[in-house]
Formats: structure tokens, sequence, C-alpha cells
């Protein structure tokens, strides 16, 4: 029978530590501060920023969330951008995804500053996490090394498999687990024979978007199954990439859907404001010297 990595329990423990940070950071005149920039009505974006703002806010991060209309240019929203990075207030800035279509995302987070891309898709920030010397780092692969790190799986020589090449997820995790000393293999949808690679896998990461795709035949036994999948079926029910119920007696850890790897997400993002803004207090103090 597996175990479960409660990802609700660790980010409420990572939260408690954070919000100790904060305080530390204010006594010596920090209050890190967090820009989020959501364009347009996107019902699950809208849940999510709102979730960033009150977790923020919960720990003392100084949070403030810009929402413009569907209809926002790509020129306005690099202007904002511009505005927040030469702000000394916000140490991070990030960009909800999706965008609307008519803009160029690329373009839009490559504008962000790489010291303040506090969600870490800057190429700077990707070709540093390649180069393990990872300052900010995307906060959804961040936070599942949280999570092997709390439940004492070291990646060290592990075979760790990844299912889904995108830059939020699938890549910037084989980097981690890399840097980890993990054997990595990215597997994804034009992979040959894709079953017998997640079969030799110890640990497990599954960003394909396919609901319930991966089954106990598909995994070996005793290995670590990390769920990055959200999708919604009909009647609206979440479920993720793997099948939790078939698999939960063959794996050794699992991450349920929701209440796992979604809540250490935001948790994550925190951090990482909070990092930058430590990285600032040393700079204020190396300039009053
Ligand atoms: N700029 C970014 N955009 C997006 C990111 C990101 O990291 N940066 N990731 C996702 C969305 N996301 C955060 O932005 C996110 C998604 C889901 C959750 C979460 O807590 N999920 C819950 C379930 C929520 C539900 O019921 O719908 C869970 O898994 O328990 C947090 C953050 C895309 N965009
Ligand atoms: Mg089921």
């Amino acid at each position: 029978m597996a175990k479960i990595i409660d990802g609700k329990a660790l980010s409420q423990h990572c939260i408690t530590q954070m919000a100790g940070d904060v305080q530390a950071l204010k006594e010596n005149g920090i209050v890190p501060g967090l820009a989020v920039i959501i364009v347009g009505e996107d019902d699950a974006s809208q849940i999510y920023v709102r979730n960033k703002h009150r977790k923020a806010e919960k720990i003392g991060i100084n949070s403030i969330v810009i929402r413009l209309s569907t209809e926002t240019t790509q020129l306005e929203l690099l202007e904002r951008i511009s505005l927040l990075n030469h702000d000394p207030k916000i140490d991070g800035i990030l960009v909800q995804l999706p965008l609307p279509s008519h803009i160029n995302a690329e373009a839009v987070l490559d504008s962000i500053t790489p010291e303040k891309d506090v969600d870490g898709f800057h190429p700077v920030n990707v070709g540093k996490l390649w180069s393990n010397r990872a300052e900010i780092v995307p906060s959804t692969p961040f936070g599942i090394m949280k999570m092997l790190e709390f439940y004492n799986v070291d990646p060290t020589g592990k075979n760790a498999v990844i299912i889904g090449r995108s830059t939020i997820v699938g890549r910037p995790m084989a980097a981690m687990l890399l840097n980890a000393n993990a054997t990595v293999t990215i597997v994804h949808s034009q992979t040959k024979n894709l079953q017998e690679i997640t079969q030799q896998a110890d640990i497990l990461v599954v960003a394909i978007g396919r609901s319930e795709y991966i089954k106990a035949k598909d995994i070996k036994a005793g290995a670590v199954v990390i769920d990055v999948g959200m999708n919604r079926d009909i009647n609206n029910k979440l479920t993720g990439d793997v099948d939790y119920e078939d698999c939960f007696d063959k794996a050794s850890l699992i991450t349920p859907v929701p209440g796992g790897v979604g809540p250490m997400t935001i948790t994550m993002l925190m951090q990482q404001t909070i990092n930058i803004a430590k990285r600032r207090a040393l700079n204020d103090t190396g300039n009053k010297r």
C-alpha cells in the first residue's frame, strides 16, 4: 500500500516557516513584493491568481494583482512589465498563463528582468538551471523536489522518468532531477514503447494532460508516483493523469489530485519571492557599506 504525499499539509508546514522568514526580513526593512498580472477572464486562471494573492498576504508578502482585459495589446502588457521591472518595491513579477492568443507569450516572458522572473521561465534562468547554478526555478517542479525531500526520497542514482516535455513542468523537472543526481529520461507523445520506459522508473513524474492515463501495469512496484495532471471530466470532477486507485497498492508513495502537486506550486512561488527579497537584502547591505 502506498503512502500518500500530502501536498496540502506540506504546503502548510512551508507557509509557517516562510511567515517567520518574512517577519525577519521586515525587521531589516525589507518587505517582499510580488506582482501578478492576469490578462483576460479564464475561470481557472482567476482562481489560481486569487489563491496566489491570498497565500502571499497570509505570509506577509506585499501582493499586487494587475487585472487586464482580454483586449489588452501586447505593447500595453510590455509597458506594464517595464514599470514593474523598475519598481524597487517589487521582487517578483509573474504573468499568469495562458495569455490570450493575440499576445506572443514568449516575448512577454522574455521582457521580465531575469532577477524578478519569479516563475523562472526567462531563458537566462532556464540556462542557469541547466548549468546547475539556478537562482529562480519554475514552481511546479520545485514543489515536487520539496515533496521528494520531505518524504526522504533521495534521487541519487534513481531512474527518474518524466512524461511530458513542457517548459513549465517536464523540462525544468528533468534539469532538477539531473542536478539531484538521478538518471533522467523524458518521454512524450512521440515516444515509442512509452510503457516499457515508465515501468523502469523509480520516480515517475506524469504531466501528459490525459485523464488517468497511467495504470498500475505501467509502473514499477515500489515506484514514487508524482501526478501533475489536472483534467476536468464532463461533471467538472478533477482527475489527474494517474489512475490513483489502480496504482495505489503498487506504488510506495503517490500524490493525490487534488491536494498533491497543485498546492505546492503556489507555495513555492512564495518561497521564490522570499528568496529574491533575501538577495535584495544582501545587496542593500552591500550598498550601504
Ligand atoms: N505563470 C504561470 N502560469 C501558470 C502556472 C505557473 O506556474 N505560472 N501553472 C499553472 C496554473 N497554476 C498556477 O499558476 C496552478 C494550478 C493548479 C493549482 C492547484 O492548487 N490545484 C489544485 C486543484 C485546483 C482545482 O480544483 O482546480 C490541486 O491540485 O490540488 C495551483 C496553481 C498554469 N499557469
Ligand atoms: Mg478511478
